[in-house]
């Protein structure tokens, strides 16, 4: 069967998303597009979805009866609206992250979902399809015992002076928040943020870098360092302490040279390379379900709950040092 798909934000990743279904993947086809910069869907109309109508509005594409499924790849403040009308039309969503920019947001997702009675939200959080995150997860239940403590770090070499303080959480830190619960199968009880001085790079409204230290119901405590002027390159880093042994993220390959007196190999720059073949894999769990009428992967509770901790971890910012309690609401039997 072939989905037809309709996407809602064309642009870096609602365009890059739309080369996978149409270029790469078998199963969906790019049927419909929107953009409020209409030029940027008629761009990957012309490039990539020659077929596609392209659509005013996201509404109006959303209710369309050629659109079986919908991907919105907006700016985040704009995933709310959308996701609530594609679960209104009863239609498969594929939302990147964030789900919702706020907790009561991402609820008022949860409750349609809920009202709904299955699963129509596919979370775009693609660490759990990386396939170094699977072997992790598989490395942490099989073989270095019940974990104590993790040990991670997401760097990105810069950022635009428009990325203050609370985006290297809502932004950035929302990747970790979201695989490690899944990693551990666990969920957070407190969030602490320490900054060390600011680094030279950091621009005048970042507070950069920072350390978040997230206290699990199980124990595990978890220090994540996010860097993202650490300048010199895309590095994501995930260690694992457990009862028996220690577990590490793998590198991504890296071809291994003998060069000038040293032996090097390169670091990649850009987090699109790094998590390229996770984003196929996403998409492709995205399809099958679509075709069934439903959803499957990180869930609307899962982005609900990345939510409330991106909350508790921006007061924690604020609060310097003090730990921020993070209590979860009753998970509805629809996500167990
Ligand atoms: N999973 C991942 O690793 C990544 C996820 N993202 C997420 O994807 C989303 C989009 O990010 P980018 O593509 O980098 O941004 P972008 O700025 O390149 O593209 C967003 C597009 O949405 C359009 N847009 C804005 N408001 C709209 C509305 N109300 N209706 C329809 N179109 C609208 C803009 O005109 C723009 O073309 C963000 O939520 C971001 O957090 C982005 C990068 C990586
Ligand atoms: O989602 C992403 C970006 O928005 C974010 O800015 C980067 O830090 C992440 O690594 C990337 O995956």
């Amino acid at each position: 069967m072939t989905v037809k798909i309709g996407v809602i934000g064309t642009g870096m990743i609602g365009r890059d998303h739309a080369r996978r279904i149409n270029q790469v993947l078998a199963g969906g086809k790019i049927v419909a597009l929107s953009d409020v910069n209409r030029a940027s869907a008629e761009a990957v109309k012309a490039d990539i979805a020659p077929d596609a109508v392209v659509f005013d509005t996201g509404e109006e594409l959303i209710a369309s009866p050629e659109v079986e499924a919908v991907l919105v790849t907006s700016w985040g403040a704009t995933h709310e609206q959308y996701v609530l009308a594609a679960i209104a039309a009863g239609k498969p969503c594929f939302c990147e992250k964030p789900l919702a920019t706020t907790a009561e947001g991402a609820k008022r997702i949860v409750d349609a979902e809920v009202a709904q009675g299955k699963r129509l939200v596919q979370v775009g959080f693609m660490r759990r399809y990386d396939a170094g995150y699977v072997a992790l997860k598989e490395a942490v239940q099989s073989h270095t015992g019940a974990p104590i403590m993790v040990h991670a770090a997401h760097r990105n070499p810069t950022v635009p002076e428009q990325y203050i303080t609370p985006m290297a959480i809502h932004d950035t830190l929302i990747h970790e928040i979201d695989v490690f619960r899944w990693l551990l199968d666990d969920d957070y009880v407190s969030a602490r943020v320490i900054f060390p001085r600011k680094a030279a790079r950091s621009h005048g409204k970042l507070r950069d870098p920072q350390v978040v230290i997230l206290e699990t119901a199980k124990g595990v405590v978890i220090d994540v360092e996010i860097f993202v002027n650490c300048h010199y390159g895309y590095d994501i880093q995930c260690e694992v302490v457990g009862e028996d042994g220690v577990a590490r993220l793998p590198e991504p390959m890296a071809i291994q040279m003998r060069l000038g007196a040293k032996l090097q190999n390169r670091i990649l720059t850009d987090w699109k390379d790094r998590f390229v073949a996770s984003y196929d894999v996403e998409l492709d769990d995205f399809l099958k379900a679509a075709a069934q009428g439903t959803a499957s992967g990180p869930s609307s509770w899962d982005g609900y709950v990345a939510a409330i901790t991106s909350d508790a971890c921006v007061v924690a910012q604020e609060k310097e040092g003090e730990a921020v309690a993070i209590s979860l609401p009753a998970r509805p039997a629809l996500y167990n």
